[in-house]
């Protein structure tokens, strides 16, 4: 059966059309340059609503496993692939790409001419595209605030260490919670719509997650969250890292295309260190914003010079446009949890921050 990938603008590719293609969708259409790692990406929350393409050419030859999952259900409305897998060969896969996301009734296209797509992206930008029968078929549903749909509604406390933090859900990942377990910390799941309630938890220090949409979605929420980050040691985490920077009075913008994949170099102003990262996001900190604001750049993108992470003048403050927890991709940047927990220490001592 024949499906199209039609993009606003009017571009349209053709492929062969997954078996439970029982609907049209619409999504945001995105990039994904990594190897590996599509399991990852097809259960994280930051990707919910969009349509991805994998641009590596073989996909699904590992299978779906009972482990690497980041949240309980696929997140992405629809997949374009060149080739995707028959069999799944590793002994750790319950099943293979195509049974799963037919499983799930999320509608792939094989056989496309995935670095075609990318390039129209790269050159045009990210826009809207729908997965169709009809060749020439676009069709317009507004975005969402995925946001608001991809937090929990309640808190849940994992982990029975002696510090205790709170993680702002903005639809986060579950690999950031097991980087805080792995840490030895307790951690409490905490709704950004609930912020009311976090003295409540009595957190040693706070970590603001991942999420889908536009950062600035949650700007009702900017004052609330503000006057909880003066108060505790905060570490944020790409959406997180984007909320802090709003909440301090900078802007974010959106990048033609966005960085998807699990080879971003990025490099740290205080080290002059450059390490690989993880990455996922349409959209980032303005640099120039931050001018006037109690924040400065920590670290900036090797490629295209974005920011990628600032620091609190004066409070225990960090952030990481990057995904520190990996998941998929380079796990050189695990050592920010590490600081992040040497400020909480240092906090609790009431020692000076640097
Ligand atoms: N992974 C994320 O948290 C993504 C943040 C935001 N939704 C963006 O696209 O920039």
């Amino acid at each position: 059966m024949q499906g199209y990938l039609n993009l606003q603008g009017g571009r349209s590719f053709q492929g062969e059309a997954s078996q439970e293609w029982n609907a049209r969708v619409q999504g945001e259409i995105v990039f994904f340059t990594g190897m590996t790692g599509y399991q990852e990406v097809l259960t994280d929350p930051s990707y919910k609503g969009q349509i991805v393409v994998f641009t590596y050419p073989l996909i699904g030859n590992y299978g779906i496993n009972e482990h690497d999952s980041e949240s309980e259900q696929i997140q992405v409305s629809g997949v374009v692939m060149a080739h995707c897998a028959e069999r799944a060969t590793h002994y750790q896969s319950t099943i293979s790409l195509k049974k799963y996301l037919n499983k799930h009734h999320v509608p792939f296209l094989t056989g496309v001419d995935t670095r075609a797509v990318t390039k129209v992206i790269r050159q045009g930008g990210t826009r809207q595209a729908c997965l169709t029968q009809q060749p020439s078929e676009v069709f317009d549903i507004p975005m969402k605030d995925h946001v608001y749909q991809s937090k929990r509604e309640t808190i849940h406390t994992y982990g029975e260490g002696s510090m205790h933090i709170a993680l702002i859900d903005f639809g986060w990942k579950k690999s950031i919670l097991a980087s805080l377990l792995e840490k030895g910390l307790k951690v409490s799941v905490i709704p950004f719509t609930e912020i009311k309630h976090l003295d409540e938890l009595k957190p040693d220090g706070i970590v603001l997650s991942n999420g889908p949409g536009n950062p600035k979605d949650v700007e009702p929420e900017l004052p609330k969250i503000k006057e909880v980050l003066d108060r505790h040691p905060s570490f944020g985490i790409c959406m997180g890292h984007q909320v802090i920077a709003l909440a301090y009075g900078a802007n974010t913008k959106k990048l033609t295309f966005g960085h998807r994949g699990a080879n971003h170099p990025v490099k740290d102003h205080v080290t002059g260190k450059v390490f690989l990262t993880s990455q996922n996001h349409n959209y980032v900190v303005d640099g120039h914003s931050l001018v006037n604001t109690p924040l400065e750049s920590r670290f900036f993108n090797v490629n295209d010079g974005s920011n990628e992470g600032v620091a609190h003048k004066n409070k225990p403050i960090m952030s990481a446009q990057f995904h520190p927890e990996a998941n998929p991709g380079p796990e050189d940047a695990e050592w920010l949890f590490s600081d992040f927990i040497e400020m909480i220490k240092m906090k609790k001592e009431e020692k000076a921050y640097v």
